[in-house]
């Protein structure tokens, strides 16, 4: 069972989480535990480790330790009042060491993506110490573990590490043990490399981590706690009238997740895929509610179409010039250069006349990439590359659309009658998603239109 910030994000929220926890240990399942940081705190972390690194005023080191060392022992008082010395002396020495980093990259005015990994790893490392003394407050052995501990190694890529096949049997015999007579609680989001240098796993990284134990353990089904019912037909935050789909198929999940649904981490999907475990979505404030079941079967709905994404803050690069025209090498040119750069592409197409590629990737790594993208101009392959940041990807998902006509037809046909401007179109031969990329002004309206062109808040009868 995997909890995010958000279901250990005060006291109330580790009470309803520690409730879920002891309710299924009571009814005799076995769990391992994978929880997030506190909500907020990851971010304050990565804000804090910039300002040590940039500041050239004494950064506020001391009053940033200090505001998480109250908002932790408040918590930890809260729900386990009888181990606050034990336990707090514990976070006081993680705190104090946490301290020493900071004021060292302040020092140095330097922070490697190994120091930035260490230093955000702290937010799971306070969380997990906290729910663990918590479980244990209700009579339930428990302990807390860290990524490492819990024998989770990945590669080395500091800030996005991916997990490495030989840990599974480490985080097998190290866990399945303790599950007989406890409940472990391991920090998500972060592991180690073989070496023992702390890795974080990429942003929202925790749902990998618990799919990583849960198939190491090669456990019945993988549980992922949230804020919300389930997966939704969009984004809750943008479309009022959403609805939770009962069912979604692992490709439905990845495509959802990799197009902007935030509810679970496009990574996560693939561990549990490969021994079939089912991933359910549960909502930590409605326990009772069914949530998602995530799983193998694809449950095609009469209607096709299940749910339709949004993904921000990407850029759409233009590649132009007719010397592309039927010249081979010229795509191995361009992605090599964006690849070398450690750059990913999210959404490619390329007009039938070869005269220009068009590509869309994080608006981080724009200015990289026109960088990078220099060299085939200067060589002439390319006659110009233009980019625009004003742009919003989006993706209409639904395993039933493969060969089923008529829903591109369905989506353009709504979107310009809308006189929304579609400004790149890139369909996979999976045909589980249809995606395309719109201005960001035309972008909330679009995703309502297409969510109300499919009626994707009413139920299906065949759900
Ligand atoms: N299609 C979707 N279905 C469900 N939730 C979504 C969807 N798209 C975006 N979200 C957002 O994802 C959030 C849950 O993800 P996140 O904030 O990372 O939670 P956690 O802290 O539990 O990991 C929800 O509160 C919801 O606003
Ligand atoms: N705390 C990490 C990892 C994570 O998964 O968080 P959440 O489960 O709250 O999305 C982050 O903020 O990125």
């Amino acid at each position: 069972m995997k909890f995010g910030g958000t279901s250990v994000g005060d006291a109330e929220c580790i009470r309803r989480t520690v409730d879920i926890l002891e309710r299924y240990h009571a009814e005799g399942h076995e769990m391992a535990v994978v929880v997030s940081a506190m909500s907020g705190v990851t971010d304050q972390l990565h804000a804090i480790a910039a300002e040590a690194e940039s500041s050239v005023e004494e950064p506020p080191i001391e009053a940033f330790i200090q505001a998480i060392r109250a908002k932790h022992m408040k918590t930890l008082e809260a729900v386990a009042p009888g181990q606050a010395a034990a336990v707090g002396s514990v976070i006081d020495d993680r705190l104090e060491n946490l301290d020493h980093i900071l004021t060292a990259v302040h020092a140095l005015h330097e922070l490697t993506r190994r120091s930035k990994d260490y230093i955000v790893s702290y937010g799971e490392r306070l969380s997990a110490l906290i729910v663990s003394a918590a479980l244990r407050e209700r009579g339930i052995s428990s302990s807390a573990l860290d990524g490492c501990e819990a024998g989770i190694l990945t590669t080395n890529k500091h800030g996005d590490a991916l997990v490495l096949p030989t840990s599974d049997p480490r985080i097998n015999s190290r866990i399945l043990p303790l599950l007989m007579n406890s409940v472990p609680v391991i920090t998500g989001y972060m592991g180690c490399t073989p070496e023992g240098i702390v890795t974080t796993l990429g942003r929202s990284g925790s749902d990998y981590s618990g799919a990583i134990v849960g198939r190491a353990i090669d456990a019945d089904e993988v549980w992922i706690w949230t804020d919300v019912d389930g997966v939704m037909t969009s984004d809750p935050r943008i479309i009022k009238n959403v609805r939770v789909l009962p069912y979604v198929s692992y490709r439905e999940a990845m495509e959802l997740s990799f197009f902007g649904a935030k509810v679970l981490h496009p990574k996560s999907i693939e561990p549990a895929m490969e021994k079939d475990i089912i991933v359910r979505v549960k909502n930590t404030f409605n326990p009772d509610h069914p949530g998602t079941i995530v799983r193998r079967q694809e449950h095609r709905e009469k209607r096709v179409v299940k749910a339709v994404t949004h993904i921000e803050r990407v850029a759409l690069v233009n590649i132009n010039g007719v010397q592309m025209i039927g010249r081979p090498g010229v795509a191995r040119e361009i992605f090599t250069a964006l690849g070398d750069a450690g750059i990913n592409v999210m959404m490619i197409s390329q007009a039938s006349s070869q005269a220009n590629i068009s590509l869309i990737i994080d608006e981080g790594n724009l200015a990289e990439a026109l960088e990078v993208l220099a060299a085939p101009v200067k060589s002439g392959i390319v006659r110009e590359v233009t980019s625009d940041r004003n742009v919003v990807a989006m993706a209409v998902v639904g395993a039933g659309m493969a060969g089923t006509p008529g829903i591109s037809g369905r989506i353009f046909t709504a979107l310009g009658k809308a006189g929304v401007n579609v400004m790149m179109i890139s369909q996979g031969s999976s045909e589980v998603n249809v995606s395309f990329v719109v201005r960001q002004d035309d972008s909330r309206r679009a995703l309502q239109l297409l969510h109300d062109e499919f009626r994707l808040s009413e139920a299906c009868d065949d759900e």
